[in-house]
């Protein structure tokens, strides 16, 4: 760049009315020569030569050295002839250039005064003496003054507030100062002018911040929701995720991440229509209506899952689902379960009237067939396969079996009971396999079956003869496969239980006739335990009498020496068709009536002394409570035409059929002998004696 230094000659250096001279001038080389021209003075930046302001504001004196540089095609001329200029005294005579300088004067001035009108911040202009010389239009709006009664006057006394003397005074610049004007906020900036030195005043800019205050404070608020929502979403213990309106995962919360084991990395990003296309997200999203309560397996948790569709201007845009861990909730649940199903079952234990005994001692029986019993019963306690106890009712089969649990490795496992003569055809199934109903309402209506309960125990199916024949079939299935399905469930369940059946019922008759299962007979039938009747062992009364006077006489606090020789002969002759538990019932009775401390003869009821007399049992007497109208004539069922002896079966039948004339229904006929209503419709249903009461009872 061609540059040239010149020293300025004139009085007053680059004032105005020269700078504009300069500015004329430049302007007209400029386009002569194709050129830019520029000035340069005590080492700051060049500056435009066609610059007034610029100019005016380099404040050049008398005496400094200005370089002239210039770019463009002909610079030689275009910046000897500026310096030219830049030498010369300014002579003022030329009439057009005088002209010409006031024109350009002319337009800064109007320039200058419309940029002030224009600008949007207030603008307010004071003199050394505090007296106003701009007032901007927008400094008119702001303040609400006009600039025609401000104008002229001084500022600290139209202005309220006005700060623009002390800072004339102190020539220092106030920045970013809040004021509170009005209704409105206003920042402003006052500096002082100063020209070569001396303060020629003060410039005042501000504006209004009422709208950005307002916006900032809202802003502010905003984000402080946002942090505390942050905040909320990351504590939570609740998994939650945000899908947009494609089903792409935007958000997922750190408790989100723990559920699922993953990183947000991997989660964020997919889509749930993808994969899972059935889940309660994808669904809220496709029907715009709130999935709740789904249930889902997501990596090792169970969870339940709500999805909410975001709706905006009726138009889905997204779905909110909120995620809940349940696994702790299900463990408890089904701890839950269990132990009311077992609390549930010993309630109906302790109503049962009968004592379970505790073991084999609890069994009394010394005869070879008892010992027998018990010896196999001992040894099958030991291992795990299936026992089936067999015998008349009332032989203590159920006492065996409490017995075999006790003296077993599952001793400390529950023993369950189930009658399945007791309960209901339909109901039976769900009695042993437990049921459920969908998977989380199952959690709380379910029911566990007493395979369930009997976990790691035994489970005891007593008159497994009464068993409906789908029934066996579905017992034999769980039994080979040692697993059990609940109604209306589909997951199996592994069944870890000792099975112990019984019955009193000729099993292999009925396999026969073809009312129970061969199959299921074999896969019972491993370890078969027989108990004898106690007319088999009649030398094993003595001990039972003994043991249970002992027994009820502690129970009801008596005092009871024993039993006469009599009377107990009169026991062992008596052919116990109702067992042991036909004895322990009647000595209960005697104990409880009699009054003194030695059972006799007169104590017993009439029809065993009857029986006694005849070889045969009363049974028009009072058979289930001990007469105490002895002295009544009792009539004798045994016609005097009968042979002396006849068959056990048939003194049986005849009892049976008497019996059943006599109470009108199975039950009271099993009650008056100590027999179930099962055990006397079976011997009637052998005897071919139902008939008669069905014709009897009308
Ligand atoms: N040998 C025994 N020693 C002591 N008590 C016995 C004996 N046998 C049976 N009992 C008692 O007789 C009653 C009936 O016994 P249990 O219920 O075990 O008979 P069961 O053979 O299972 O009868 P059912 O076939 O009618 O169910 C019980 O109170 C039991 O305690």
């Amino acid at each position: 760049m061609y540059e040239q230094k010149v020293l300025i000659r004139h009085d007053k250096g680059l004032h105005t009315r020269v700078a504009a001279m300069i500015v004329q001038k430049s302007s007209e080389l400029q386009s002569r020569y194709q050129v830019s021209l520029f000035l340069r003075c005590r080492d700051r930046e060049r500056i435009p030569a066609t610059n007034l302001m610029q100019i005016v504001t380099a404040t050049v004196k008398k005496g400094e050295i200005v370089s002239v540089s210039a770019q463009g095609d002909q610079i030689r001329p275009a910046v000897w002839e500026l310096v030219q200029l830049l030498e010369s005294d300014f002579p003022m005579s030329n009439g057009r250039m005088l002209n010409q300088v006031d024109r350009l004067l002319q337009d800064n001035a109007l320039t200058a005064e419309h940029v002030f009108s224009s600008v949007a911040n207030g603008l307010i202009v004071t003199d050394e003496n505090d007296i106003i010389t701009i007032f901007n239009p927008a400094a008119e709006r702001i303040m609400d003054l006009s600039a025609a009664e401000v104008i002229g006057r001084k500022a600290d006394q139209v202005i309220p507030g006005s700060r623009m003397h002390v800072v004339t005074e102190t020539q220092e610049a106030e920045l970013g100062c809040r004021q509170v004007l009005g209704a409105s906020i206003i920042i402003t900036n006052r500096s002082p002018i100063i020209v070569d030195g001396k303060v020629k005043g003060a410039v005042a800019i501000f504006e209004d911040i009422s709208v950005l205050d307002k916006v900032t404070g809202e802003l502010q608020e905003v984000k402080e929701l946002k942090e505390r929502l942050q905040l909320l979403l990351e504590s939570v213990q609740d998994g939650i995720s945000v899908v947009n309106r494609e089903g792409y995962v935007t958000y997922v919360n750190p408790a989100y991440e723990r559920m699922l084991n993953k990183g947000k990395d991997l989660i964020i990003g997919q889509n749930v229509r993808e994969t899972s296309p059935d889940g309660a997200r994808s669904r809220a999203l496709s029907t715009g209506k709130p999935v709740s309560g789904e249930i889902r397996r997501k990596s090792a948790v169970t969870v339940i899952a709500d999805a909410y569709p975001i709706i905006v201007d009726g138009e889905v845009t997204g779905v909110v689902s909120i995620v809940k861990d349940i696994s702790e909730v299900q463990i408890l649940m089904e701890k839950l379960t269990r132990l009311a199903a077992r609390a549930e079952y010993l309630e109906q234990e302790l109503q049962r009237t009968k004592k379970p005994g505790k073991a084999f001692e609890h069994y009394i029986g010394k005869s070879g067939k008892v010992l027998d019993a018990l010896a196999i019963a001992a040894k099958a306690a030991e291992g795990p396969s299936t026992v089936i106890i067999r015998g008349e009712s009332g032989t203590g089969k159920e006492l065996v079996a409490e017995g075999i649990h006790a003296a077993g490795p599952r001793a400390r496992g529950p023993f369950i009971r189930v009658n399945c003569a007791a309960i209901p055809e339909n109901l039976l199934e769900s009695e042993l396999f437990g049921h459920e109903k969908g998977a989380f309402t199952g959690a709380i209506k379910r029911k566990l079956g007493k395979f369930e309960l009997a976990r790691n125990g035994v489970i005891f199916l007593d008159e497994i003869g009464e068993m409906d024949k789908n029934m066996q079939v579905k017992l034999l299935r769980a039994l080979q496969q040692k697993e059990i399905t609940p109604v209306g469930g589909e997951e199996t369940r592994r069944i870890d239980v000792k099975i112990i059946a019984a019955t009193n019922q000729d099993l292999e008759q009925m396999v026969a006739e073809g009312r129970f299962r061969e199959d299921l007979y074999y896969r019972l039938n491993v370890i078969p335990i027989h108990l004898p009747p106690l007319r088999e062992r009649q030398e094993d009364i003595p001990l039972l009498v003994e043991h249970f006077i002992g027994k009820i006489a502690r129970n009801l606090d008596k005092k009871i020496e024993g039993i006469s020789r009599e009377a107990l002969a009169m026991l062992m002759e008596y052919p116990w068709p109702g067992n042991v538990r036909e004895l322990e019932n009647i000595i209960e009775r005697v104990v409880t009536l009699t009054d003194h401390g030695q059972i006799g003869l007169s104590d017993l009821p009439v029809y065993l002394r009857e029986a006694g007399k005849s070889s045969m049992p009363s049974l028009l007497g009072e058979p289930s409570v001990v007469s105490k109208r002895e002295s009544e004539p009792i009539k004798n069922v045994v016609d005097d035409s009968l042979p002396a002896l006849l068959t056990w079966e048939e003194y049986e039948k005849e009892i049976i059929a008497l019996a059943l004339k006599k109470h009108g229904s199975f039950n009271a006929a099993g009650k008056a002998l100590g027999l179930t209503h099962k055990t006397i419709a079976a011997k009637a249903r052998k005897y071919g004696i139902e008939k008669t009461i069905a014709w009897e009872n009308g």
